[in-house]
């Protein structure tokens, strides 16, 4: 059977109706890591007014020859100051004060002395016109679109927001994402092993935490044995509440590869089954009354690789981002070996010299698609198409991150 290609897979992936964009509004301290639904805009300057940044004098700069100045008065920060300086005046002006109007530049204490009784400064130090204020719109202006939707929001976000008093925050509601693993040999966490060849489930914890990390709200379902009944009874459970339901094992040919019959069985609309890519290309995609089936593969690099390249792009429409990942292309620091005529996934290091990107293969093991640890020490995943053949150092390749999703 001719297998889709990855491209096809993708551009059919990103033609699914996802449906209408859902947000919520949340207090802006309930918003760290949550994706903007809005643009945020600045509703005025920053500062609005001339502001001191230096506790001084404000001034009008030709006065600074003159032999002393006239202090007019106190200026602490946060008074509607209203006086206006004239010629040979100054006011004693904080950092944050608004700058008093005729003034243009603010002297630091230190460059100053006060008369004996207080009522003139003399210039020790003359400083430039404009110094120590910070003009209007310094660091935005008014109809500045500061923050872009569809932005993770950090702790700098949640800044500049306060600073705009965004009390309240449109957000992209999180998208549910239900994880099972399936496969009788595998043993849930903490649970009691009662032979050897039973095996650690990983998948759905790593699943559960790469979609938690890429802003979906992640219902951890744990394992189900290769049991028809039961995997059909927990898909349809999760089917009621999650808006993708991600399955690990049984979509190969084994006898007990039980999800792949199971997927229609439940009405679901198989998209496509079986892509020409490594890890992953027994890959079920179904959808049901806008509810998505991904079926992924059992060994743990795959169905992490695999979550990465079709679970990812799903949440990332449903959250309004405008990509999943960050691609980048990079320069092969050594040999590379191509094993199929498949696009490939192989975890990689990406290093950067010098503005450029570049990639290699140090402690990642060369083996089957179980090899979870290759994923660790911040891996990318660089991506070969099915026409490259072995590929000599320095070409450039596509490299996917794995950072700040
Ligand atoms: N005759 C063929 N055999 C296989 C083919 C094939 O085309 N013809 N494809 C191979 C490929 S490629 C893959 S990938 C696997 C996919 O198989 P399944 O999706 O049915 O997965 P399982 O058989 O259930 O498990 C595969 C492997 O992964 C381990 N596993 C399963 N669940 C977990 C889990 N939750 N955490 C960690 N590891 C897990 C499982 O023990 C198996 O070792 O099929 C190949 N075979
Ligand atoms: O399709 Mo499998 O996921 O290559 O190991």
């Amino acid at each position: 059977m001719k297998l889709l290609s990855y491209e096809t897979s993708q551009n059919m992936l990103d033609l699914l109706d996802i449906g209408s964009f859902r947000s919520e509004n949340l207090p802006l301290s309930s918003t760290l890591g949550r994706i903007l639904a809005d643009d945020i805009v600045a509703e005025y300057n920053d500062p609005q007014f001339p502001t001191a940044s230096m506790d001084g004098y404000a001034v009008k700069h030709a006065d600074l020859d003159s032999d002393s100045i006239s202090i007019l008065g106190y200026n602490p920060a946060g008074n509607d100051e209203r006086r206006v300086l004239a010629d040979g005046e100054c006011i004693k002006t904080f950092t944050g004060s608004m700058m008093p109007e005729g003034a243009d530049t603010l002297i630091q204490i230190e460059n100053v002395s006060v008369s004996e009784n207080s009522d003139k400064i003399y210039i020790d130090e003359k400083v430039n016109f404009g110094s120590s204020v910070r003009p209007i719109g310094e660091g935005y202006k008014a109809g500045d679109v500061l923050i872009k939707k569809g932005t993770k929001i950090g702790f700098a976000e949640i800044g500049v927001m306060a600073g705009l008093n965004k009390v309240m925050v449109k957000v992209a509601l999180k998208p549910r994402v239900a994880v099972i693993s399936t496969g009788s040999e595998i043993l849930d966490l903490g649970e009691q092993s009662d032979n050897p060849a039973q095996i650690r489930s990983s998948n759905n914890y790593t699943l559960c935490a790469l979609f938690e990390q890429a802003g979906a709200d992640a219902i951890q379902l744990g394992t189900a044995p290769d049991d028809r009944d039961e995997i059909m009874q927990t898909f349809e459970n999760a089917l009621a509440s999650a808006d993708i339901l991600i399955s690990t094992g049984g979509v190969s040919v084994g006898d007990y590869d039980f999800v792949k019959d199971i997927v229609p069985r439940l009405g679901a609309e198989v998209v496509y089954k079986g892509v020409a890519i490594k890890p992953g290309k027994h890959i079920m995609v179904a959808q049901r009354e806008g509810k998505f089936i991904l079926a992924l593969p059992g060994f743990a690099y795959s169905s992490t690789v695999v979550s990465i390249l079709y679970g990812l792009p799903l949440i990332s429409k449903m959250l309004g981002k405008s990509e999943p990942y960050k691609r980048v292309e990079a320069k092969l620091s050594e040999r590379f070996t191509k094993r199929s005529r498949l696009t490939e996934f192989t975890a990689c290091n990406v290093e950067v010299v010098d503005g450029e990107y570049f990639v290699n293969f140090k402690d990642k093991k060369v083996g089957s698609s179980a090899i979870l640890t290759n994923m660790l020490n911040g891996s990318a995943l660089m991506v070969t198409g099915e026409d490259d053949g072995d590929l000599e150092e320095g070409t450039f390749v596509n490299v996917i991150l794995l950072e700040n999703f």
